[in-house]
This record gives structure tokens, sequence and C-alpha cells, in this order.
């Protein structure tokens, strides 16, 4: 059943259309993705689900609520991650999480969310000298602290370490697991692979395509990358002109073959007749940075991705 429900959502600024008429529905229960390049439009879009922005157009419903008109009922059903800056230096985590507790009729026991968050023994200590990882912990338990329906995360994991983001990505699954719908904002393509039950790809203030993970792979299934390192030099030529080849890319000493069907078999035949080893020789299949790439004709660029 959809918990959040956006038809035709346009918002715009000054002149700039910002989100230019995005549809779609949250299912109650899921990891809901919400992917795209710098300036695509997707925090305006959830600020808009959270009743922070008045949309230009369309319709929104938050688990039946109009999130603009029913505001303050709709704080005690969608819970929204703060903005790192958003709490001062020297506040100390139990205290923040008491303030926030005092907003709502029938808060979580703070003390028990510190603890699943793995933070039980931060309680005491100044906002300022938690580590990055802890920080986001702590933004995390203050949007579940109203017991809300809805958690909307938005880019959660920017700025932390590989093993701080990994664990970050288990608290969410949590969360999930304990019956909050989670709404994730990101840019980084391995999160919203490994997390999310379905993806809404958004690219310049346009919904591009919503499925599953899965779903979106199928799209450019079949392609697949043979990367090898020639040990004699190759005439690329021959590559391109096989018609299971699409694409030839030297980087460095390095070859990498995009094609279709029996891809390997063609090019190592050719690398055979001409008597060359492929060193290094691997293959990947396609994956969803690819499926990205087919959507919206471009990469997300390199510091972007995980
Ligand atoms: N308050 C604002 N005033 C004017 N323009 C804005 C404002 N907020 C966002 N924009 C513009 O609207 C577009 C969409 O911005 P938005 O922040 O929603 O994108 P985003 O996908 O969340 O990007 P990012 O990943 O960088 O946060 C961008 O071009 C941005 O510059």
């Amino acid at each position: 059943m959809a918990i959040i429900e956006v038809v035709d959502l346009v918002k715009t600024y000054d002149r700039k259309v910002a989100v230019d008429g995005v549809s779609f529905t949250v299912d109650e229960g899921e990891i809901f993705g919400i992917l795209g390049p710098n300036g695509a439009g997707k925090t305006t879009t959830v600020e808009c689900v959270e009743g922070l922005r008045t949309p230009d157009g369309g319709t929104i419903r938050v688990d039946g609520l109009d999130p603009r008109r029913d505001r303050a009922e709709l704080r005690t059903r969608l819970g929204a991650q703060l903005q790192q800056s958003e709490l001062p230096d020297r506040i100390r985590v139990g205290e923040a999480l008491d303030l926030y507790a005092s907003f709502y009729r029938d808060p979580a026991d703070w003390r028990e969310l510190l603890a699943r968050l793995g933070l039980a023994d931060r309680a005491k200590t100044e906002y300022r000298k938690l580590s990055g990882g802890q920080k986001q912990r702590v933004s995390i338990a203050l949007a579940l602290i109203g017991k809300p329906k809805v958690a909307v995360l938005d880019e959660l994991t920017t700025g932390l370490d590989p093993q701080a983001r990994r664990d970050t990505w288990s608290l969410v699954e949590q969360i999930r697991d304990a019956g909050v719908t989670v709404v994730l904002v990101t840019h980084f393509m391995e999160e919203a692979e490994r997390l999310c039950d379905r993806i809404a790809v958004i690219d310049a203030g346009k919904l591009v395509a919503v499925d599953t993970p899965a779903g979106l792979v199928s799209r450019v299934d079949g392609e697949q990358r043979v990367r090898f390192r020639p040990t004699a030099p190759l005439d690329v030529r021959l590559l391109e002109e096989l018609p299971e080849v699409s694409g030839v890319e030297k980087h460095g000493p390095q070859l990498v073959v995009t094609g279709t069907g029996n891809l390997l078999h063609a090019v190592t035949s050719v690398l055979a007749r001409n008597q060359i080893v492929a060193a290094d020789l691997r293959i990947e299949q396609a994956g969803l940075d690819d499926a990205f790439i087919r959507l919206t004709g471009r990469a997300l660029t390199e510091q972007q991705t995980c």
C-alpha cells in the first residue's frame, strides 16, 4: 500500500524549474531511493514531501495528509534527518535527544534509541566531539525520536569513510525491519543498489525511471565489458568490426571492450589469430551505473561514486 503519493510535482525557484512534473509512490515498509546527480532536484522533492516547501504544482499525500495543510500532524508521522550543521556544537547528545523528544506527545525512549544506534555511551558527549559517523547516527536518532511511520534520510553517508558508510547502511536496514518506511536521497550508486527496494532516478528535475535495482539493471542486461592488457600492439579496428562489439576504449595500457552476445569468445578469437595474449583479463556484467548512463545519457561523476 502506498504511504506517499507524489503526482505531477512542480517546484520553481525564480525562473529555474527545479522539479518538473515528478510522480511516484512509496509503498509502506520499503526503502525507497531517490537517486540523481547534484542539482537534479532530489532535495527539493523531499522538502516538498516534508512540507518544508510549497509546490508550484501537483499534489502530495503522506499517509493521507497534505504536507502543507496538515504540517503539525505530519510531524508526528514523518521524521526528517537534520543536516549536521543544525545542532549547536556544545550540546550534549542526551540533551539534544531530550529536547527533541519534548516536541512530541509520545516520543520514543531516547536512551533505548541511542543503544540501538550504538551510541549508549555517548549521551554525555558534546556533539562537536563526535566522529562523522556518530554525528550521522545522532541525526538518525533525531529523525526517529517521534516514532515516525516514514523517515526521510538525505545524503546520509556523504563525507563518511567506507566502514562508517557500511555501518550506517545496516542501521537503515534495521530501521526498515522495525517497520519504518525509509526515503533515502543519495547520489551514491552503490548505496542505492545495496539498500533500496525501489529507486526513482531523477535527472534535471525530471523523473527518468522508477524500478527495483534489478529492474533498472535489466534495461541494460546482456551488456558486458571485457578488460585486458594486450601483450603486443593491437589494431582496435579489428575489435570494433566485430558484430558483438559496441565500443572499445583505451585506458592506458588497458583495453575495455563493451558489447553483447558471446563477446569474450569473439574478442579472444581475434587476439589468438593475431598471436596476442590478453593479460589481466576480466569480464564485467552491466550494473546500476550502466543503467544510469543508459537512462540519463551520462555517468554520475567520479567523486560521486562510492
Ligand atoms: N533555495 C533555492 N533557491 C534557488 N535555487 C535553488 C534553491 N534550492 C535549490 N535550487 C536549485 O534547484 C535545483 C535543484 O536543487 P536540489 O537541491 O533540489 O537538487 P539535489 O538533487 O538535491 O542536489 P544536491 O545533490 O546537490 O543536493 C538546483 O539547480 C539548485 O541550484
